[in-house]
């Protein structure tokens, strides 16, 4: 097992008191747990603000349900994802790996509606030759994906977490992904696909390294 530092790559653990960086890369206090009653009572608030009826039959399960849809949307606020890199085995592997097409569903947080797409992450291991459980990349993607985000800072925050428990040579994060509040509601263009990369260490520094994740990426 390789434990890097105890950083959440943007943000600490819900039960942090040590001044790390709050909620999504802010300072912040520590914040309370989900509380499934208070979700529900803003849930109902908000279903008589639209001018529903929160009591007729349809609407009267909505609240918790909702509330326990969010719950889960946002699971990832009281985790720190990057731990699960800590399963890493001594592969004395120095080439590239990359896991493309890696389904992503996250929360808008300026809407809070969703934008879902797929993430492509690629690391070149360290000195050390270290890999992680293939799966884990994509845990790591699902961790940081269920927090209200904005599709930069999950891109970074999976790139840092990479950068910070594995100590690569290189780690590269690029995510493709359809905002519905730009489908649905606003601008309404459905189908524009928004494009953000990460890049750190050897794909950085190299143009030829990062050009050949990229083909590996796109499939060309
Ligand atoms: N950079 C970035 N912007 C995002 C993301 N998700 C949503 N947005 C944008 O956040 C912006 C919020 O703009 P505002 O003008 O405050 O909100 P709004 O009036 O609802 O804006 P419109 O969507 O243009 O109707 C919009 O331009 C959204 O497209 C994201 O992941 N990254
Ligand atoms: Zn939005």
């Amino acid at each position: 097992m390789t434990a890097g530092p105890a950083t959440d790559a943007g943000r600490a653990p819900a039960a942090a008191t040590d001044g790390s960086p709050g909620a999504n890369g802010g300072p912040g206090p520590a914040r309370a747990p989900f509380d499934q009653a208070r979700a529900e009572a803003a849930v109902r608030e908000l279903l008589l603000a639209v001018g529903e009826d929160p009591d007729r039959d349809g609407l009267l399960q909505t609240p918790a349900r909702v509330a326990r849809a969010y719950a889960e949307q946002f699971a990832g606020l009281f985790t720190d994802p990057s731990e699960v890199l800590q399963t890493s085995f001594d592969e004395n592997h120095n080439e590239m790996i990359l896991m493309r097409d890696i389904d992503l569903y996250s929360t808008c947080e300026h809407h809070l509606v969703p934008f879902f797409g797929q993430a492509h992450v690629g690391y070149i291991p360290g000195p050390d030759g270290r890999v992680t459980g293939l799966s884990k990349l994509a845990r790591l993607v699902d961790g940081y994906a269920k927090r209200p985000q904005v599709q930069e800072r999950l891109t970074t925050q999976i790139a840092d977490a990479l950068v910070h428990r594995l100590r690569p040579a290189g780690a590269i994060v690029v995510i493709e992904a359809e905002h519905l509040c730009m489908a649905m509601r606003g601008i309404r263009k459905p189908g524009a696909v928004t494009t953000t990369s990460a890049v750190r260490g050897i794909f950085q520094s190299q143009a030829r390294t990062r050009a050949e994740a990229m083909s590996l990426i796109t499939g060309r």
